[in-house]
């Protein structure tokens, strides 16, 4: 799974030095792996390792700002108004990341004991965020095999509802969950169409639908529908403004006033609740206003690396997969190149990317990320494929010699 190897994988770029942390079972441990001048670092890791740009400094020092637990932050006000119009629901509220945009929706949906959510077995809600749902929420997950393609069977979703029957043994079925654009499934896209089926179950069986959108701009423009289109039918979405949007820190949770009264309150129980917060939402705004139309160079630019990839010999690239600012790319067995060692490799070279699993290799675009960078990361790529395969015909030939002068002595 991509998170597992995620956690392994972080590395801190420092001016020009690259110090790896790489994680051990019982303690992560951060190890200077090699300080190494590097002229130039492409980070393609994730979109949420974006630095702050100026526009979003100066928005930031300049902030209008007040106690947001008051109820008073004008700019968290302003930028919650501007992200519910957007999106065409009643109320928004700022938290600090996606991760809790999530929680803190799922749990009020399912706030009677005994609720249990449908959701994919690959989505970001179930794999990588600690079962939080469960631990911290108390809610029965029901997972539905993830498609390809990112959704997931409706014929499956209706029959995973729970009925009257057995509501002495079941769980109640309150909520389902989609994420649009969907990470783990190499941000493809959910149909609006899809989405409105989904929409059109939760309100024939009068339960919820909450869509994870840490990258519903991205579907939004890849899609070609307008981002409140594409969302009409969900009763909560959580919308990352610190992913391909490029703010420093932030999620926004739409939905109705209600809903959003309760999600206040939950988000205070669980320590989100934060005061002078209009610094943070001042860079969002900026993100939010400046970057949506930046997002279509990013599938661009996605799919250059993705036809780059392919002419490599030894990988593998469903160019069709390649629908937002995601790549996945197979590395054949035939190569023995691992995908940690090329993620090592490349880092040497001043490219950062990351395992999706014992395979595959992701990389993800965003509005940091120039076309220059593609060519740069491309040739790097090629570079780290070559030194590979050249170490290890290298290494095979000492340990050939190795082995004939073993042979020799034990005659
Ligand atoms: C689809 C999806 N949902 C939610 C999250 C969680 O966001 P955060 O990292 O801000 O907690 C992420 C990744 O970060 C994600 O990729
Ligand atoms: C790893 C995951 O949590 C993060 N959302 C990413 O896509 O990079």
């Amino acid at each position: 799974m991509m998170m597992t190897r995620f956690t392994r994988w972080v590395g801190f770029v420092n001016r020009n030095k690259i110090v790896e942390s790489s994680k051990n079972e019982t303690s992560f441990r951060r190890k200077t792996y090699q300080v190494k001048m590097v002229a130039r670092v492409v980070d393609l890791r994730s979109d949420t390792v974006t630095k702050p740009n100026e526009a979003m400094r100066s928005a930031m020092a300049v902030a209008d700002v007040d106690d947001d637990v008051l109820g008073f932050d004008p700019t968290a006000q302003k930028l919650e108004m501007e992200v519910a119009s957007i999106m065409h629901k009643d109320a928004a509220l700022f938290v600090p990341s996606g991760t809790m945009a999530n929680l803190i929706s799922v749990m009020v949906h399912c706030e009677v004991r005994g609720s249990e959510v449908i959701l994919g077995d690959n989505s970001h809600i179930h794999v990588y965020e600690n079962g939080g749902i469960s631990t911290i929420g108390g809610i029965h997950a029901k997972t539905l095999p993830n498609n390809v393609d990112g959704t997931m069977d409706i014929e499956k979703i209706v029959k995973a509802i729970r009925g009257t029957d057995g509501e002495l043994y079941y769980p109640t079925t309150r909520l389902i969950c989609l994420e649009n654009t969907h990470a783990n499934c190499g941000g493809r896209c959910l149909s609006v169409e899809y989405i409105d089926k989904v929409g059109a179950v939760a309100k024939e069986y009068g339960i919820k639908l909450h869509i994870d959108g840490a990258r519903i701009f991205n579907a939004s423009v890849a899609l070609g529908v307008p981002v409140h289109r594409l969302v009409q039918e969900a009763d909560s979405v959580s919308v990352c403004l610190s992913k391909g949007l490029g703010a420093p820190v932030g999620s926004v949770i739409v939905g109705s006033k209600d809903f959003i009264t309760n999600a206040k309150r939950l988000r205070k129980t669980l320590g989100g609740g934060m005061r002078q917060v209009g610094v943070l939402c001042a860079a969002a705004y900026v993100a939010l206003r400046d970057n949506v139309p930046k997002l279509s160079d990013d599938h661009r630019r996605a799919k250059m690396l993705a036809e780059g990839l392919q002419k490599v010999e030894h990988f593998s690239v469903d160019l069709s997969s390649v629908e937002s600012n995601m790549v996945f790319f197979n590395i054949k067995e035939t190569s023995k190149i691992s995908p940690d060692r090329l993620c090592e490799v490349l880092q040497e070279r001043g490219v950062l990317a990351m395992p999706a699993s014992s395979t595959s290799v992701r990389l993800v675009l965003h509005y940091q990320i120039s076309d220059s960078d593609i060519q740069f990361s491309l040739t790097s790529i090629k570079g780290a494929v070559e030194q590979i395969l050249t170490d290890g015909t290298k290494n095979g030939a000492i340990v050939q010699n190795m082995l004939s002068v073993a042979q020799t002595v034990a005659v």
